[in-house]
C-alpha cells in the first residue's frame, strides 16, 4: 500500500517526452487518451490535476517534416511553436470526451521566479481548478533557449508543484521508477520503491540524460522531488503505460518509486517566509484586523489596515503589525504600497472603483501568509 496518491487532493502529474510521442515522431493519441480518462476519474473522486505535459518539439518535427531532432536551436524553437498547437488539440479533444475542458498554460522559469508573474500564475492556476479545468503546462519555448537545451519539464512540474502547494508530483516516465544504476547499461539494477525526497544517495544513482528525447534524464527527476518537497509535496516517479497507473496510484496502489517529504505544507511556507527576514514594507492593523488573523484565520482586507510603511510592490513579502508595533503575520501582497495607500480603510467592495482594476478582495491572502 501507498496512500500518498490516496489521501492526496492536489495534484501534477508530468508526462515526460521519452512517453508522449510514437517513436520520437509525433504523438502517441492513444497514449494520451488513456491518460485523460484515468484523470477524470481521478476528478471524479475529488482530485484536482494538473498536467504538465512535454511533446511539443516531437509533434512539431512531424508536422514540419524533420526526420531528427533538429540542432539549431531557434529550429527547435519553431517545432515547439507548432507542435504545442497539436499537443493542445489533443488533449483538449481527449479530455472533451470525459466532460472536462482543458487550459493551454506555457510557463518559464523565470516566470515562477518573479514575485508578481508568480501570483498571476498562481491566482490563474487557482482559478481554472475551481472551475473544473485541466491546466496542462509546457514550457513556453518561443522566449528561452535554455530550457530546450536541456529539455527539462520534470523541473517545471516542482516548481508548478511549488506555485500552488500540490500535495504530490507524479512524474511518468519510460521507466518503472528509480533504478539503483541506469537500467539501460546495468542489467543488475534493481527498483527503489521508497526513498527519501532530498536524499543525496539516490542522486548518486540516477545517471545522466536518457532517450534522445527526453533529455533531462533520471537525475531531473530526483531534483525535481527534492524541489517539490520543499513546499510539502510527496514524489511519485512510475511507468507512464503500465495500465491504469493513475486510478491504480489513486487506490492506494505501490507502484514505482516513492519520494517523501519530509515537511509538511505550513513548515514549508513558514520556511520560506522565514527566508524573507527584511521585508519590503509594512501594514499596520486596527484590532479587528490582528483579531481576524490571528483568532479566526482569515484573509487581511485593506478595510482593516490603518497605515503603510515603506514603499513595495505587488507580490512582495510585507509584515502586518499591531498598533504597537508588534509582529502579527507576514505574506505576499495583492497591491502596491501606493495602492494599499488609496484602499486603506475601505471595504473590498470599493477597491476596483478606486484603482480601476480588483487584484483580489484580500490585501494578503491567507494562502500566502504566516502567522509569527
Ligand atoms: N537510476 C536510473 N533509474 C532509471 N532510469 C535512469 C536511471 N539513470 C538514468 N536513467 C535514464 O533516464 C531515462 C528517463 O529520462 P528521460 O529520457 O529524460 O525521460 P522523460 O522524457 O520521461 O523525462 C530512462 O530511460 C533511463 O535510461
Ligand atoms: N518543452 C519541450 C521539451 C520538454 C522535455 O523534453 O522535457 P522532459 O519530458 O522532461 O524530457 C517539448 O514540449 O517538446
Amino acid at each position: 500500500m501507498n496512500s500518498v496518491i490516496q489521501k492526496a487532493t492536489r495534484v501534477i502529474i508530468k508526462v515526460g517526452s521519452s512517453l508522449v510521442t510514437n517513436d520520437g515522431r509525433g504523438l502517441d493519441h492513444n497514449a494520451i487518451a488513456r491518460w485523460a480518462a484515468q484523470i477524470a476519474a481521478l476528478r471524479a473522486l475529488g482530485k484536482q490535476v494538473v498536467l504538465v505535459s512535454s511533446g511539443a518539439i516531437a509533434e512539431g518535427m512531424l508536422r514540419l517534416g524533420f526526420e531528427k531532432r533538429p540542432t539549431d536551436i531557434h529550429e527547435l524553437q519553431a517545432c515547439a511553436a507548432v507542435g504545442q498547437m497539436g499537443l493542445a488539440q489533443i488533449y483538449e479533444t481527449s479530455f472533451r470526451a470525459h466532460q472536462l475542458g482543458t487550459a493551454q498554460v506555457l510557463l518559464t522559469h523565470a516566470d515562477l521566479a518573479d514575485r508578481e508573474r508568480y501570483l498571476n500564475a498562481r491566482s490563474t492556476l487557482t482559478t481554472l481548478l475551481r472551475m473544473g479545468v485541466v491546466p496542462i503546462i509546457n514550457e513556453n519555448d518561443t522566449v528561452v533557449t535554455d530550457e530546450i537545451k536541456f529539455g527539462d519539464n520534470d523541473t517545471l512540474g516542482a516548481l508548478v508543484a511549488n506555485l500552488i502547494e500540490a500535495d504530490a508530483l507524479i512524474i511518468l516516465t519510460d521507466q518503472r521508477g528509480l533504478y539503483s544504476a541506469d537500467p539501460r547499461k546495468d542489467p543488475a539494477a534493481h527498483l527503489i520503491t521508497h526513498g527519501r525526497a532530498g536524499d543525496l544517495a539516490l542522486e548518486a544513482m540516477a545517471g545522466g540524460a536518457g532517450s534522445s528525447l527526453g533529455r533531462g534524464g533520471m537525475l531531473t527527476k530526483i531534483l525535481a522531488a527534492k524541489r517539490a518537497a520543499k513546499s510539502g509535496a510527496h514524489t511519485v516517479i512510475a511507468f507512464g503505460r503500465e495500465e491504469d497507473v493513475l486510478t491504480r496510484l489513486a487506490n492506494g496502489e505501490a507502484i514505482g518509486t516513492e519520494l517523501a517529504a519530509q515537511t509538511g505544507h505550513l513548515t514549508a511556507r513558514k520556511q520560506w517566509m522565514a527566508d524573507h527576514l527584511h521585508t519590503a514594507g509594512q501594514v499596520v492593523l486596527d484590532a479587528g484586523a490582528v483579531q481576524k488573523l490571528t483568532q479566526d484565520g482569515k484573509s487581511l482586507l485593506p478595510i482593516g489596515v490603518i497605515g503603510v510603511k515603506g514603499e513595495f510592490g505587488r507580490g512582495a513579502v510585507i509584515t502586518c503589525v499591531a498598533e504597537d508595533g508588534s509582529a502579527v503575520a507576514r505574506g505576499m501582497s495583492n497591491y502596491t504600497s501606493a495602492e494599499t495607500r488609496k484602499i486603506m480603510r475601505r471595504p473590498s467592495a470599493e477597491i476596483e472603483a478606486i484603482l480601476g482594476f480588483l487584484e483580489g478582495k484580500e490585501l494578503v491572502h491567507r494562502d500566502n501568509m504566516v502567522l509569527l
